[in-house]
């Protein structure tokens, strides 16, 4: 028998059905659309209306050439032949239905924990659908959802298997990239394909809705499975191209969004004029949306967190990322509270960043080590090996990863620069690293803006080149440091930041080239 193709995977539900719109009907035009599997799930129907039910959309499926699986009921599954069952944690366990089932006859099973993919590892079931990714409002949850990041631990309970997964739950086109992204394993295994109940059957345009989320899976799956797809460029290479991107910063204008904390909010907004360019502060969740198509990139900065700003950067960065803007997360002192620690987790979950910034407690705490200390938003300490845990964040977190300090690291997941210039004043006055923050989202504005967009439909952004900006960024300011910290106006910290923003306006790209300490790691 054909290996099914688990793309696009229709789960469907005659409840949410649009006024006026047939089940059949619907089924067709998302069968045209190109899904590629298709699950019938019916919770209140009596058996003789499933089976009826099941009958006529075997016959469509067959039509199309598109496998049919049964949700939860083997007796409905056998009588209409269909390809196989699917079944819950409650419904009847694998080996009991192997047996009563020909061979052959394919088996799911939904998984909500690590422990129970890798109890349907054993049962050699031949799928998982890993629920709920999101919360969803098709069907009342009983459990928490996974979130994006926590899928990517599943998936790699299944390596070396030959376990099959599709993720479901709240899954839309408008996530889908990110879902794509963020739920790849350390080991780079992904999903085989997405389920999908609301976005389809909900939609007045099921054909259109399918052939969405198909052309965004299939270019992600092509995408966002390798850290081999850019040109390596040279250490001289990525300086000419951060200075070209600074330059670009000047002549676009870009105009980056930042959600910051209200210690630097000033700060933030004129460094940002210095580089050139614009900022717009704004936190309401009411105006995410807008501003997401407005504005060239995003900084998230969880500096002074509440509770009511929470909303506002979930729904700004998935924002964002709906329209490929760079988003950049700033995570603030998040080993200081268990708050902070549960709402950067919260935030991985809805988006994906672009690049992610901070000092060594900082990264220590969001990659859950207990290597570095903090106090407070500053780190007490460093890691003993900074560069391959650099390199691991990025590719745990499939983006770049800047640890700030007395030498900057900078990875992409494959390779790690140090960059060594900066005066010691910077790390003296208060918000240094936001405005590093708000120098990085410009910096990726201008980047994103730049970038060719060919072959880049799979992406979360046009496809610019972040590493580069962000060494662009890093220099500046630092670069930039050295020139007001020597300056004869410059007695302190007080006089030091006018001085510091008057410089980085000043800064030319080719004292940048002269200048920058840029090496590069050895290859892990
Ligand atoms: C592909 C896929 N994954 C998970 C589920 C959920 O199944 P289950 O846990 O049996 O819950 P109900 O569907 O019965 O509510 C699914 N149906 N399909
Ligand atoms: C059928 C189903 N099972 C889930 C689980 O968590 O087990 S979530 C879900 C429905 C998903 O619907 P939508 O795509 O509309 O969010």
């Amino acid at each position: 028998m054909d290996p099914i193709d688990f793309s696009l995977y229709l789960v469907t539900d005659r409840g949410l059905l649009p006024q006026g719109k047939s089940y059949l009907e619907s089924l067709e035009q998302a069968l045209l659309g190109g899904v590629t599997v298709v699950q019938i799930r019916e919770k209140k129907t009596d058996t003789a209306e499933f089976l009826e039910i099941a009958l006529q959309s075997k016959a469509l499926c067959d039509r199309y050439k598109v496998p049919l699986i049964i949700n939860d009921r083997i007796d409905i599954a056998l009588a209409v032949n269909a390809r196989g069952v699917h079944l819950g944690q409650s419904d009847m366990p694998i080996d009991v239905a192997r047996k009563l089932l020909p061979k052959g006859f394919l088996i799911g099973i939904s998984c909500n924990t690590l422990d129970e993919v890798r109890r349907a590892r054993e049962s050699q079931a031949d799928y998982v659908g890993l629920a709920s990714v999101w919360d969803t409002q098709t069907k009342k949850l009983t459990n928490v959802p996974i979130g994006v990041r926590g899928l990517g631990v599943m998936l790699e309970a299944l390596d070396g298997s030959e376990v099959r997964a599709v993720a479901i739950g709240g899954i839309k086109s408008t996530n889908l990239i990110r879902l794509m992204h963020g739920s790849v394993s350390a080991t780079n295994h992904g999903l085989d394909g997405v389920a999908v109940v609301s976005d389809i059957v909900a939609s007045h345009d099921p054909k259109g809705a399918a052939q969405m989320l198909k052309s965004i899976f299939i270019a992600c799956k092509k995408s966002t499975l390798s850290f081999d797809g850019e040109p390596r460029l040279s250490r001289e290479e990525i300086i000419d191209k951060a200075v070209t991107i600074m330059d670009g910063v000047r002549s676009l204008n870009p105009l980056v969004h930042q959600m910051t904390n209200v210690v630097v909010s000033n700060q933030s907004a004129n460094i940002t004029l210095a580089v050139g360019a614009s900022p717009i502060m704004a936190t309401a969740p009411e105006e995410m949306a807008d501003l997401a198509e407005l504005s060239d990139s995003l900084l998230v900065n969880i500096g002074t967190l509440r509770a009511d700003s929470m909303q506002g950067m979930l729904k700004g960065g998935y924002s964002a990322n709906a329209g490929r803007k760079p988003v950049v997360l700033d995570p603030v002192g998040v080993g200081a509270s268990e708050f902070r620690k549960a709402s950067v987790k919260e935030l991985l979950d809805i988006w994906q960043p672009t690049v992610i910034k901070g000092n060594a407690g900082e990264l220590a705490a969001l990659a859950g080590s207990i290597e570095v200390a903090a106090k407070g938003v500053d780190s007490t300490g460093g890691f003993k090996d900074p560069v391959s845990f650099v390199r691991q964040l990025a590719r745990k977190e499939r983006c770049i990863v800047a640890l700030t300090g007395e030498t900057d690291y900078i990875s992409d997941g494959k390779r790690v620069l140090l960059l060594k210039n900066g005066d010691p004043l910077l790390g003296k006055i208060t918000g240094s690293g936001c405005m590093l923050g708000s120098c990085i989202s410009s910096y990726c504005a201008a980047a994103n803006t730049l970038a060719n967009e060919d072959h880049r439909e799979g992406k979360l952004t046009r496809g610019g080149d972040f590493l580069s900006a962000t060494v662009g960024a890093v220099l500046t300011l630092t670069i930039a440091s050295e020139f007001a910290a020597t300056r004869e106006d410059v007695h302190g910290i007080g006089t030091f930041l006018p001085a510091l923003i008057d410089e980085v306006a000043a800064l030319q790209p080719e004292t940048i080239v002269r200048l920058a300490k840029v090496e590069e790691a050895a290859d892990s």
